[in-house]
């Protein structure tokens, strides 16, 4: 487990790299007492990428950059942090650590980058530490820190259930090809989820483990139109709710054809699936045209979950 440094100039650099998530399915049973929702979600991992770069430091501090750099916290709320801290803790480790966090996944919008950066910072910090925690003691510590985090670290395609923390891989074949239609404006999960309780019976009414048969039957197959239309989201009529605008872009990508599309998580982001990269690429032109995104990513599917990259950036 435990990674090589690699050494810029006399620098020790350790760069991980994760991946943003679209809920292929996701159904959500009723609020239970802890204020939380079991699920039953089928993530699948996509080619848009946080880095985490941890490079030597007085105590745990943190830098961000990337389009929307503004929009994250960088005091102690921020899950990379947070990741770093619950690992020094773990492990009995007092070093300092410098993380540096170059996002490309969008903030609040449904793909989880927080969660990413979390899973990535977690790698770097036991590798750029020389800690040496198994799988589980990491899989242990990404629980600890938010339901979505312990997916950043596997990634490819997995069935998450209890609240999305426990996961089984789920066999995929073939590459699927996504476009993400992204809003400025991010969606808080708690006012979605808090939507979809008062929209009382907007759930499938189908919440269980045998929920996503028709999905998982095309994952294994690599059929892309069957999984088009086996895409699902309990949640995409709370964030509908909250964020009306959402059904033009999903209009939109419907008309030029995409197999399916749904509202990524909370949202506010888009997910459309297309045949093909070309076919992503028109999709993309056309969600820009008609102005219904503030940006448009392409990207494709299943990705590992965060790994360190053996060469750092020039
Ligand atoms: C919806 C999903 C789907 O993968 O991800 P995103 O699309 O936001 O990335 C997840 O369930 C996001 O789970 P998680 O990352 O734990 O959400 P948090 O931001 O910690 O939760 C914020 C609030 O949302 C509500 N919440 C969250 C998860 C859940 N299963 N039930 C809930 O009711 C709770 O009120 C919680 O206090
Ligand atoms: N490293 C981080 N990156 C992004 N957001 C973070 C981070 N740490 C904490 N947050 C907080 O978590 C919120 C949602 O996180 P994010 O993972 O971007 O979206 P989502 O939960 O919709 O997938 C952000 O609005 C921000 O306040």
């Amino acid at each position: 487990m435990t990674q090589p440094r690699v050494e810029i100039g006399s620098q020790p650099e350790v760069r991980v790299r994760a991946p943003g998530k679209v809920n292929l399915g996701l159904r959500v049973g009723a609020r239970e007492p802890d204020g939380y929702h079991p699920l039953v979600t089928v993530f699948q991992a996509v080619s848009v990428y946080e880095d985490v770069v941890a490079t030597p430091g007085d105590g745990l501090t943190l830098s961000v950059s990337g389009p929307q750099a503004h929009l994250v916290p960088t005091d102690e709320t921020n899950l990379a942090l947070r990741a770093a801290r619950a690992l020094a803790e773990f492990a009995g480790i007092d070093d300092g650590v410098h993380l540096h966090i170059e996002k490309s996944v969008p903030v609040a919008g449904g793909m989880a980058g927080g969660s990413a950066d979390a899973a990535a910072a977690l790698l770097a910090c036991d590798a750029f530490w020389g800690a040496g925690l198994s799988r589980d003691q990491l899989h242990e510590l990404a629980a600890g820190l938010g339901s979505d985090v312990p997916f950043g670290l596997v990634g490819h395609t997995a069935i998450g259930s209890g609240r999305g923390d426990v996961l089984t891989p789920a066999l995929s074949r073939g590459e699927y090809h996504w476009v993400f239609a992204v809003r400025d404006v991010g969606l808080s999960t708690a006012r979605v989820y808090a939507e979809f309780d008062a929209l009382a019976g907007a759930g499938s009414g189908a919440f269980g483990p045998d929920s996503d048969l028709e999905l998982l039957q095309a994952l294994r197959a690599g059929d892309a139109t069957a999984l088009g239309r086996a895409l699902r989201n309990d949640l995409q009529p709370a964030a509908l709710e909250l964020a009306p605008e959402l059904a033009e872009t999903l209009a939109a990508a419907d008309d030029v054809g995409a197999l399916g599309v749904l509202v990524s998580g909370s949202g506010p982001t888009v997910a459309a699936l297309a045949r093909s990269r070309a076919h992503a690429q028109v999709i993309g032109a056309a969600l820009t045209a008609a102005g219904v995104a503030d940006t448009v990513l392409t990207a494709v599917g299943p990705v590992p979950g965060a790994r360190v990259i053996a060469s750092p950036s020039p």
